[in-house]
Parts: C-alpha cells; sequence; structure tokens
C-alpha cells in the first residue's frame, strides 16, 4: 500500500468561533475516500505531548442528524471536547455502516426491527459484519508526522490494527458511555460480540 502526504490544511472555526480545527485533506488513497484529518493544538493547560486521537467511522445518521440508534454523534462531540483540550486529531473515516455504505445500513436497520442483531443483519444482506480497514488511518498518522498516540476507543479492533500498521498505541482511553432506550442493545451486542470495552451494567437511560 502507497503512502498519504497532506494535500491541504485549512482552519475551520466550529461551535460559534470557540474550537478552532485545522481540516486536513490527503492525497495518495486509490479508494478515492474523502477521509479527513481534523487537527486540534490543545488548550495549554490540559495539553499533552503524545497526541489524544479518535478514529471515528462516519456515520450520517448519528453524526448530522443525532439519531438514537447508535451513539456515534454523542462520540463524535465528546472527543470534540476531551481532544479539542489535549491536542490531537479525529481522523473522520469514510466508512458509514461500518464500511457497507449508508443505503446497506438502512437494509440493516430494518433486519433489526425484525429481530437480527447488528452484525448479523450484515450477514443476511451477504455482507462483512464489520467491513472496516483501519490501516488507512495509520496512513494518516504518518503523513502527520504521528507515531505514538492516545486513542480515544472502546474498539479494541482499533487499536490492534493500528499497532499492525507501525504506530504506537501508548494509552487505551474509553469513551463515556451513551445508553438510551433505542441504542442499549446494539450498544450490548458490540461488548458482547466484538469485546468492545463498554460496561453497560448499571447504566440507565440518559
Ligand atoms: N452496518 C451497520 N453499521 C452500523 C450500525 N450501527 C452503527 N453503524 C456504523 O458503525 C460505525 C461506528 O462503529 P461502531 O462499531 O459502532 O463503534 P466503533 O467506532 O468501532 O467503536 P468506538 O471507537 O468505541 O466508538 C459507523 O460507521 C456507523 O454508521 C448498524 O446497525 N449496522
Ligand atoms: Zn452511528
Amino acid at each position: 500500500m502507497n503512502e498519504l502526504t497532506v494535500k491541504r490544511r485549512v482552519v475551520i472555526p466550529m461551535r460559534a468561533g470557540e474550537v478552532m480545527a485545522e481540516f486536513i485533506s490527503f492525497d495518495g488513497d486509490e479508494s478515492g475516500k474523502e477521509h479527513i484529518g481534523i487537527g486540534f493544538t490543545g488548550t495549554s493547560a490540559s495539553k499533552n505531548d503524545i497526541p489524544l486521537v479518535r478514529l471515528h467511522s462516519e456515520c450520517l445518521t448519528g453524526d448530522v442528524f443525532g439519531s438514537g440508534r447508535c451513539d456515534c454523534g454523542e462520540q463524535l462531540d465528546e472527543a470534540i471536547d476531551k481532544i479539542n483540550a489535549e491536542g490531537g486529531y479525529i481522523l473522520y473515516l469514510r466508512q458509514e455502516g461500518r464500511g457497507i455504505g449508508l443505503y446497506a445500513k438502512l437494509e440493516a436497520y430494518a433486519l433489526q426491527d425484525q429481530g437480527y442483531d447488528t452484525y448479523e443483519a450484515n450477514e443476511m444482506l451477504h455482507l462483512p459484519d464489520d467491513g472496516r480497514d483501519f490501516g488507512i488511518a495509520a496512513k494518516m498518522l504518518k503523513s502527520l508526522g504521528v507515531n505514538q498516540v492516545r486513542l480515544l476507543t472502546n474498539n479494541p479492533d482499533k487499536a490492534e490494527q493500528l499497532k499492525e500498521n507501525g504506530i504506537d498505541v501508548v494509552e487505551l482511553l474509553p469513551t463515556k458511555v451513551h445508553v438510551n432506550q433505542h441504542n442499549r442493545q446494539y450498544l450490548e451486542t458490540k461488548a458482547k460480540r466484538k469485546q468492545h470495552t463498554l460496561d453497560l451494567d448499571g447504566e440507565g437511560f440518559e
């Protein structure tokens, strides 16, 4: 796999100008997907030398429209809060629906409404239960000059794949548990089937 290079860095003020973020595009990804890096310098009080990094898989329904079927929108907000404070990057990966795309995710949701779990529903559609490759994130980090990260995730596979691709994951930091009546089963399934570090015991609805 070829290397990536940084193409363009542009500062975008977020949250009414309270957060300044640098949006970074890349050259060299043969898939043609427009993965984006979002860099935060960190506030002086809580800055850390090793960047805090979140690999965030695109979720249009959750990230943009606040869907209650998952926790993606809340996790993205949490990542912006934490990484803006400590310094680091969100890598916003265009891996909608764990890599199967938005339309297929809606098909999977329809199957879940008939009783299948999130992974079974993908398989019913003859699609991988999780089709994501986080190797691209390792390439993005290397092109940014980042070889060591503190990783914000509950998904052990993200850390494993970064390590396999030459990134030193020095610390794993879980995200909060953003549970509600609509996403409890989705979260429980991640913990049960993919060993996500989600402690749902005693978690009421937010
Ligand atoms: N196919 C499918 N994709 C889903 C479903 N719910 C959420 N997603 C997608 O899952 C991705 C988020 O991945 P998750 O496996 O939920 O969590 P993660 O990002 O691996 O783990 P964390 O780093 O701990 O958040 C996004 O791309 C969502 O669009 C679903 O029911 N079916
Ligand atoms: Zn989501």
